[in-house]
């Protein structure tokens, strides 16, 4: 991490507590503790915050993917010459809106088994083939029975004289016989109303009473009103009507109630296809780090939330620093989309841009005003086919999967855009002079706000912790946020609900105090 990539976020640490715990957590002394910051061991560094390695933001001389600190592994040797001046990165709404129009039709629909069916979009209207429910069914286990009580009980001759229903009419079971007026038929809760039955009554209602004729009786405490506990057909839905529109994401609701209303297949728009390659020599697939090298967090995390956002992802690819190699995958891939992560920058082993620049790619995208995660990247590979380049930084790269991936794959996958989620904030967050921030926050109940968002601790561009108990990531505009101030949220795709222990108030994840704002 460089002071860079942590300056711009808390430019103006004043010792607040929140402050102070989260450049601690960052691994950054506050500003008071740092004076000396701009003749660090690697020399002269510039005093504003992003003098020295960060995304000098638009208009600036230096681009955001030339990295020019010299922590970064693939930081130019020194005395090597300055990269050239680059562009300005995109802005990150604009960086979205670019990704979620790169492709510029829904794909072609096609249908899918039940079982195949989840997590796509419908694309026609699921409309029902059927009445729901599409019987009279009995809502209880209890009796028919025809107009009003007592009624004489139809029981098998076999029955013993036991009290409550015997068997009688079960769910599957259809009886077309009617019940004549003052007769009872003992039910099943999902039965077959039988024709003549007015009204179910419960089990725990009614009292059945032996006749010295050998007869039953059964008596209910109260008058037994027309059509009680009886569920009519057509209650819920009649055949053809609309239950859900063309563009509704597949869930397992919705594969229950396709599945009631008669369906084996659905019309449905494919999955897009993603190949995730992950670059660098220095990771490692299990194990403990060592000897400089470290865990690939990357692989791991990429697969399973491309699959949440409804694509087929098979398993990571690793590859070497090598460019022919990486040539080689971006080449023969036949995903509709290529996800890469790392060497986005432009060290010595960073072969993402050259490649692309030999396959003759269209770059979208290249850089975005956002921290984390500025040297992103979004090329056109073919019309339909597209790479996102994901920084390797960890929290860095799940900026990237947000801006950049999942608005091309919300496309893809024809899904429509999410509702915009907005929420007061829990606590201020200072935000970048020029770009966006992603700030990992959990929900939480607030006696003022209601909902709010409070920002996590661990939230630096090489670490997961924040995420890892986080319900979204917060949108901080630049110059940031107030306490109370509504953001605008970005909801990892799992329920919020998973991380609520992690962030209750007082554990370990818990923000400090708001600050900056009124109390
Ligand atoms: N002189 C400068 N250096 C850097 C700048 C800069 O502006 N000037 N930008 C920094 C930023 S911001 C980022 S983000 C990274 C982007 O670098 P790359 O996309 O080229 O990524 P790498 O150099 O390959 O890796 C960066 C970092 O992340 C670690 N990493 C990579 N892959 C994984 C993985 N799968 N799992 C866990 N960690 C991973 C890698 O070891 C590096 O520590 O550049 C900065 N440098
Ligand atoms: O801060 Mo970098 O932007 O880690 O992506």
């Amino acid at each position: 991490m460089t002071d860079g990539e942590f300056g711009g976020a808390f430019r103006d640490v004043t010792g607040d507590p929140f402050d102070d715990a989260l450049a601690l957590a960052n691994g950054t002394a506050p500003a008071r503790l740092r004076s000396g910051a701009a003749d660090g061991p690697y020399g002269a560094r510039g005093t504003g915050p992003f003098a020295a390695g960060g995304n000098p933001g638009p208009g600036d001389a230096a681009g955001p993917h030339h990295p020019t600190g010299p922590e970064s592994r693939r930081a130019r040797p020194a005395g090597a010459p300055r990269p050239p001046a680059g562009h300005p990165a995109t802005p990150w709404p604009a960086a979205r809106e670019t990704a979620g129009r790169a492709v510029p039709e829904p794909p072609e629909p096609g249908t899918a088994a039940l079982g195949d069916a989840l997590g796509r979009t419908l694309a026609a209207a699921l409309t029902a083939l059927t009445d729901l429910p599409s019987f009279d069914t009995s809502a209880m286990d209890g009796w028919a029975v025809s107009g009003p009580g007592p009624w004489r009980v139809a029981r098998p001759a076999e029955e013993d004289a036991e009290p409550g229903p015997a068997a009688g009419i079960l769910a599957g079971h259809a009886t077309t016989e009617a019940l004549p007026d003052g007769h009872a038929i003992p039910i099943a809760t999902g039965a077959r109303i039988p024709p003549g039955a007015t009204a179910v009554l419960r089990s725990e209602h009614g009292e059945v009473l032996d006749l010295p004729d050998g007869r039953a009786r059964l008596y209910a405490p109260r008058p037994v009103p027309p059509g009680q506990d009886i569920r009519p057909r057509g209650q819920e839905c009649r055949r053809g009507d609309h239950l859900l529109p063309a563009g509704a994401v597949v869930t397992p609701a919705v594969l229950g109630l396709a599945a009631a209303a008669g369906y084996d297949e659905l019309s449905v728009y494919p999955r897009p296809t993603v190949e995730v390659l992950v670059l660098g020599d220095e990771l490692l697939r299990e194990g403990l780090p060592e000897d400089g090298r470290i865990r690939d967090a990357l692989g791991p995390m990429l697969a399973p939330w491309l699959r949440e956002l409804g694509a087929e992802a098979a398993a990571p690819r690793h590859l070497a620093d090598d460019a022919d190699t990486l040539y080689e995958a971006v080449a023969g891939s036949t995903a509709d989309l290529v996800v890469t992560t790392g060497g986005t920058a432009s060290g010595p082993v960073d072969h993402v841009h050259p490649t692309l620049r030999r396959l003759g790619a269209e770059l979208l995208v290249d850089g975005v005003a956002v921290r984390p995660g500025h040297p992103m990247l979004l090329a056109r590979l073919a019309p339909r086919r597209h790479l996102v380049g994901l920084p390797g930084n960890p929290l860095a790269a799940v900026s990237g999967l947000l801006t950049l991936a999942e608005p091309l794959l919300r496309s893809l996958a024809a899904r429509r855009p999410a509702a915009p989620y907005r929420a007061p904030l829990a606590a201020a967050v200072h935000g970048h002079p020029h770009d966006t921030r992603l700030v990992p926050v959990a929900y939480r109940d607030d006696e003022r706000h209601g909902l709010v968002a409070t920002p996590l601790h661990f939230h630096g561009p090489a670490m997961l912790r924040g995420i890892a108990a986080a319900d979204a990531m917060a949108v901080i505009p630049p110059n940031g946020a107030e306490y109370g101030a509504e953001v605008e949220l970005l909801e990892l795709p799992w329920p919020a609900s998973w991380s609520a222990g992690w962030a209750a108030p007082g554990a370990p994840y818990d923000a400090a105090a708001p600050s900056g704002g009124p109390a």
